[in-house]
């Protein structure tokens, strides 16, 4: 009992995330009143066939002398195949029209949708894809919202084709013959539990078998990320045995449904085919002793053809209908999924845009995922406009989530962070990156050329402006060297390019976005002695005038700015000019002994 009321509750749970499908249906009210028009047109023209067969049958080369009577009066023989002509064409027409408005909402409806879901990932901060992986979105944003595009733009009409199907059939096998139709009600009864029961199985292991599927498919998807890792190793043989053997247990599972879902066939075969030989025997008797015409027979077996597809598609598309409620679930988790930064509503407008001065007053900050340990801890920092410093500092310590801080890709957990003495959380976020270029420690590389990598930094930038930026991150260096130059394909994610060579775009990108903050994380790292030198220089134009926080752990690069900020487990342990921190004995100079004194 509880068990079938928490069965019930549940599925009416999904059932009711449906409804929440209804904003994306409503611009297209007009286009949905049609498709149940033509639907209704449809399936009117679908049940009358029986009865122009029926009419045929007994009127047209039956006994001459009803002549007359039936549902098409006094036509001829030509006439009746005319109008069951004219009635097949309607019906063509009905569904074709149908057809194709249903499907245009389906499409339309899951690239809403899919829109929708994306915009709103878009502006989730980065804590939100600790928790959901990439890959998890994707498949939501492609493989849900085809469950749903299969429900919206096919199976609601062909169930409710069917619903209707089912109810004018069964209200014209009682008017064909009321003794016939409890015959075959009591007929159905009885062959529809078990058939329901097997089915059921069916169901369990078909969910089981995508499991194993899905299984194979996700080591499949990680192996073939790190295909040079396996061949490096020599486990080529190891992972394809691995993936056998996930490939078998799926192949067994889907063994074990098939085997199922045969026997399935079978009976419902039986059962169909039992029945309508049941019934025509039950009625030939009829004709035979005069109790009904071999019309009113024919008809009826029709009927009960059209009853029993019915059924058919009814549970197939419950089945569709119950999976799209559950991916309609997972999407609107991601589409009433709340930002973890929430913007002022309000914002203010940036005062003095052109220059950056930073302060951090008492900043402290707990990663989300980790908070018992701050990652940053009572950070009081004043940066004036167009001063450069550096952070530097063991690995760990804090100083690329300072930079995260003031992307305000977190809160701070305490303090603030002020902008040109603004309060970074008063300001909107747009206006706050607009005026920061950074150069991350792993550069993105998006699938394009290099010209339009570039100009990612500044969309609206000439061609003129974009080369210029790159040659003074010396992109030219290189661009040159690739087979079409600034029209080069840098392949997914920048493969076709060294690291040095992504880093230099990079900054490139930054220069050209002319933010009066610049951060560098690590931004010539991968770059060989010569050409740090020569992007240095590059870089020293971009820093003439703007505020920079370099983060750096080769020293050298970082010996002519003006102040070096320590950090050590979150907090600031020294500050002060290079040449200064060298002569205190902290721990500024001893990272630069260890770095200097092997040079
Ligand atoms: N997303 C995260 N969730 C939880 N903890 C994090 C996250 N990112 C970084 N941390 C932790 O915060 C601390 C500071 O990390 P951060 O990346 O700022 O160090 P860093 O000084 O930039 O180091 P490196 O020089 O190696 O880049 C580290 O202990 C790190 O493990």
């Amino acid at each position: 009992m509880s068990l079938s009321k928490s069965i019930k509750t549940d599925s009416s749970r999904r059932l009711s995330s449906l409804k929440t499908l209804w904003p994306f249906l409503r611009p297209y009210r007009g286009r949905i009143s049609l498709a149940f028009v033509l639907l209704c047109l449809g399936s009117a023209t679908i049940l009358l066939v029986p009865l122009a067969f029926r009419d045929l049958i007994d009127f047209g080369f039956g006994q001459r002398q009803h002549a007359g009577a039936g549902l098409l009066g006094s036509l001829s023989l030509n006439g009746r195949f005319a109008v069951l002509f004219g009635l097949a064409c309607l019906w063509a027409l009905a569904v074709s029209a149908r057809y194709y408005t249903v499907t245009w909402i389906g499409e339309r409806v899951t690239a809403d949708l899919r829109t929708a879901v994306y915009a709103r990932v878009l502006v989730q901060s980065p804590q939100f894809f600790e928790t959901l992986q990439t890959g998890e979105v994707l498949s939501r944003l492609t493989g849900d919202t085809i469950l749903i595009q299969t429900v919206v733009g096919s199976s609601v009409s062909m169930g409710l084709r069917s619903l209707f199907q089912f109810i004018g059939g069964m209200i014209m096998l009682a008017v064909t013959s009321l003794h016939l139709f409890s015959l075959n009600l009591g007929l159905m009864a009885l062959l529809t539990l078990p058939i329901l029961a097997i089915g059921r199985k069916v169901k369990k292991l078909s969910r089981e078998s995508q499991d194993r599927i899905a299984d194979a498919s996700a080591l499949a998807g990680e192996i073939l990320n790190a295909v040079p890792t396996v061949q490096a190793y020599t486990q080529e043989t190891r992972e394809t045995r691995r993936f056998a053997e996930r490939a078998e247990v799926s192949f067994k599972t889907a063994i074990r449904r098939t085997r199922v879902r045969a026997a399935l066939t079978a009976l419902i075969i039986m059962a169909v085919m039992g029945s309508i030989i049941f019934v025509l025997w039950v009625g030939a008797n009829l004709v035979h002793e005069g109790g009904m015409t071999g019309g009113q027979l024919a008809s009826f077996v029709l009927y009960a053809v059209l009853v029993a597809g019915g059924v058919g598609t009814m549970a197939e598309v419950w089945g569709d209908i119950m999976r799209a409620a559950g991916a309609t679930g997972r999407l609107l988790e991601l589409l009433h999924a709340k930002p973890a930064i929430v913007e002022a509503n309000v914002p203010e407008p940036l005062l003095r845009p052109e220059k950056a001065e930073i302060r951090f007053d008492h900043v402290s900050f707990h990663y989300p995922s980790r908070m018992q340990t701050a990652a940053l801890a009572d950070i009081t920092l004043a940066i004036a406009p167009g001063e450069s410093i550096a952070l530097v500092g063991p690995s760990g310590a804090g100083k690329s989530t300072l930079f995260q801080l003031l992307l305000r890709f977190y809160e701070v957990s305490d303090g603030t962070i002020r902008f040109n003495g603004q309060d970074i959380r008063e300001l909107s976020l747009q206006e706050l990156r607009n005026r920061i270029a950074i150069v991350p420690q792993d550069p993105v590389i998006f699938s394009a050329n290099a010209l339009e990598n570039i100009r990612y930094g500044r969309p609206d930038a000439s061609d003129e402006e974009v080369i210029a930026a790159a040659k003074s991150a010396q992109v030219e260096e290189f661009i040159h060297r690739l087979p079409e130059g600034y029209q080069t394909f840098l392949g997914e994610r920048g493969t076709r390019l060294s690291g040095g060579q992504r880093q230099r775009i990079a900054i490139a990108r930054a220069i050209l976005k002319n933010a009066p903050l610049l951060l560098l994380d690590e931004a010539t790292s991968a770059l060989d002695a010569e050409s740090e030198i020569l992007v240095q220089e590059g870089l020293n134009t971009a820093m003439q005038g703007r505020t920079t926080l370099i983060i750096a752990h080769r020293l050298a690069t970082v010996k002519k700015v003006g102040r070096i900020i320590v950090l050590n487990q979150g907090r600031i342990v020294e500050t002060g000019a290079p040449e200064d921190l060298r002569r205190q004995s902290g721990l500024y100079a001893r990272l630069a002994s260890l770095q200097f004194d092997i040079q």
